[in-house]
């Protein structure tokens, strides 16, 4: 076992997905540790997870939980990088045995938004034609989509920020629903035509915050991680991940959330929909910040009760086909 005893001359090793999304946000808490810790050392090391390899299969098909953490996480266990950071909405809710989330930073808007074709810069989510083509991997985006907008056709887009939006342009897609907060952290906020209200599409759980992920017996590590800590997002993903938890949920099924912390109150909005849209079952709780997780449970359990699992149970039977 490698000693984590405290030294000032331990080099901090940060692990990364090579996206260009992954290392915008690698570099800014390296950044911002840097700031706090102007005397120790971070360098960041990249990695290739399984998530990046395969292009060429929908996301929902590979149906893998972990497809963009896993090679990240075998970094730690195996003591090559200290931490990784990630957008948490991509980092599965139960984590492996050894491992914690460690940090939940500040988070940026989490709605999705719209990016358009040049050809309907006038138009609105609420104005597109019939037959227009919304290109998005993510089944909780289409669902949603579906359920408010049946007129429009949905196709199926992988690839990284650039390749997608280049596809757009290209003509192959009318339009795409990104989150805004990948765009503007790429310093594409321009190509955002709309954000999209929460009443159309709940965002998934995590967008727009970052998690950073650490070995659980780390205590130098979770100590500096601490800086970076925003409470009031942590509470807020502790909620949505435990709905999502309770739910048997990965990041690739019909699952959307909001939550808002007023006071000492958190509210928590969440919706599970089947995969053409028809059916959706949506509800909210409140209840005290500082019982986020049970918050998560409780709404959980609500829409089972209304219905959730048969829709999700179809859902697994239909993506593992
Ligand atoms: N699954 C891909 C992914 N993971 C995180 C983001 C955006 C940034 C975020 O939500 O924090 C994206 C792209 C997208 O959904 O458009």
């Amino acid at each position: 076992m490698t000693s984590t005893v405290s030294s000032p001359s331990r080099t901090i090793r940060i692990g990364s997905r090579k996206s260009q999304l992954a290392l915008v946000q690698t570099h800014w808490v390296q950044e911002q540790l840097q700031k706090h810790y102007p005397n120790r050392t971070f360098e960041v090391h990249t990695m290739s997870t399984q998530g990046d390899n395969i292009l060429d299969v929908a996301l929902s098909k590979i149906g893998d939980k972990g497809l963009f953490t896993k090679e990240l996480e075998l970094g730690m266990l195996h003591n090559q990088v200290d931490f990784a950071v990630h957008s948490l909405k991509d980092l599965p809710t139960n984590l492996p045995e050894g491992l914690v989330l460690g940090c939940v930073t500040e988070r940026e808007n989490p709605a999705d938004a719209l990016v358009v074709h040049e050809k309907h810069k006038d138009k609105q989510l609420d104005t597109l034609p019939p037959g227009t083509i919304v290109g998005t991997s993510s089944l909780r985006r289409l669902a949603q989509l579906r359920h408010h907008y049946p007129h429009l056709e949905f196709k199926d887009i992988r690839g990284n920020l650039n390749t997608r939006l280049a596809k757009l342009d290209a003509g192959e897609y009318d339009a795409l629903i990104l989150a805004v907060a990948g765009l503007q952290r790429l310093g594409m906020a321009e190509r955002i035509h709309q954000a999209i209200p929460s009443d159309v599409s709940l965002h998934a759980v995590g967008q727009g915050a970052l998690g950073i992920e650490c070995r659980a017996e780390d205590a130098e590590v979770l100590e500096l991680l601490k800086a970076l800590e925003h409470k009031p997002t942590a509470q807020r993903c502790y909620a949505e991940r435990a709905f999502l938890r309770e739910l048997e949920g990965g990041c690739q099924v019909p699952i959307g959330v909001q939550t808002v912390i007023e006071g000492e109150t958190l509210t928590l909005t969440g919706m599970v929909a089947s995969l053409d849209g028809q059916r959706l079952i949506k509800d909210t709780t409140s209840g005290a910040a500082t019982q986020a997780e049970e918050l998560g449970i409780e709404l959980a359990n609500k829409l089972k009760d209304q219905g959730a699992q048969a829709i999700l149970n179809e859902i697994f039977a239909e993506i593992q086909r």
